[in-house]
């Protein structure tokens, strides 16, 4: 992991000093007294992990916030199981379903289907990442919203090295969500969202995840792309949902019957 710069402008405060004693264990983070010219650095503000630009605080800081205003909004009134990505998933013919986020990201897909219902396992790999949604999940389980805390989890590892968790964990279905390339370049991306886009990069391996996806679900595989993407790795699917500017392709394994 390339190192990255670190910058928390109130020491002081007694969630920011346990915050930075977490960081302060990481090798690949380099903590800075004054805010970093680097055009992404992490930041510890308001309670929480974030990543900011070099045009913070002008551009919002992107952070995994489960509590925020728009995240409740999302929840109560964004539409339920009619959402597109849990009409994707199969929410909307049953509500427990065990599904695997194999590329979580900010985990705001994954916070949709938690929210309807879904017990959600995450695998995230970019280490960033990875620390931003450790916090917002630490956040999360100390709020009163315990039952959505408890059917969040971030595992370990990966798709593509599953280890224990294919004997520990019978997942519904996998759903996967891996970075485009083009999307960093579309003006349609947020200023705030381009960072994350452009701190991850493309995920160039994301073809390999599909095989096994399809070996791991019981009953489908979703893959999100954008509108006009290629099928990932080529292979056609069932089915889609066709939104405004993203695809959801389906890889049904078998049919899902209402609990
Ligand atoms: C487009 S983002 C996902 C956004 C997410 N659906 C959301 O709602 O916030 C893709 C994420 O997948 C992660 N990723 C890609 N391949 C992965 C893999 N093999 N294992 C774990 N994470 C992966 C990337 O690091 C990136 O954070």
């Amino acid at each position: 992991m390339q190192p990255i710069a670190l910058y928390c402008p109130d020491t002081s405060e007694p969630s920011h000093q346990s915050l930075l004693q977490t960081c302060q264990a990481l090798d690949w983070i380099d903590i800075q007294p004054n805010q970093p010219s680097d055009q992404a650095f992490i930041l510890i503000d308001n309670g929480q992990l974030s990543i900011a630009s070099s045009d913070w605080p002008k551009v919002h800081a992107v952070s995994v916030d489960f509590l925020s205003s728009s995240s409740e909004h999302r929840r109560l009134y964004g539409g339920g199981a009619g959402q597109a990505v849990c009409k994707a998933v199969g929410l909307k013919k049953r509500k427990h379903l065990t599904i695997l986020d194999a590329t979580a990201g900010l985990a705001r897909d994954s916070f949709v289907m938690a929210s309807q219902g879904a017990t959600v396992y995450m695998f995230e790999r970019h280490p960033v990442v990875n620390l931003l949604l450790q916090n917002g999940l630490e956040r999360l389980s100390a709020s009163e919203l315990t039952d959505l805390s408890a059917r969040l989890t971030l595992l370990n590892g990966s798709l593509l090295n599953l280890g224990a968790v294919a004997e520990t964990v019978s997942v519904d279905v996998v759903y996967l969500d891996p970075m485009f390339p083009d999307r960093s370049k579309s003006a349609k991306v947020k200023k705030d969202m381009a960072i994350f886009h452009q701190l991850v990069g493309a995920d160039a391996d994301a073809d390999s995840l599909l095989a096994p996806a399809l070996a791991l679900a019981n009953y489908r595989v979703v893959v999100k792309r954008p509108k006009n993407a290629p099928w990932l790795d080529d292979k056609k699917p069932s089915t889609a949902l066709i939104g405004k500017s993203s695809r959801f392709d389906i890889y049904a394994k078998k049919a899902l019957t209402d609990d």
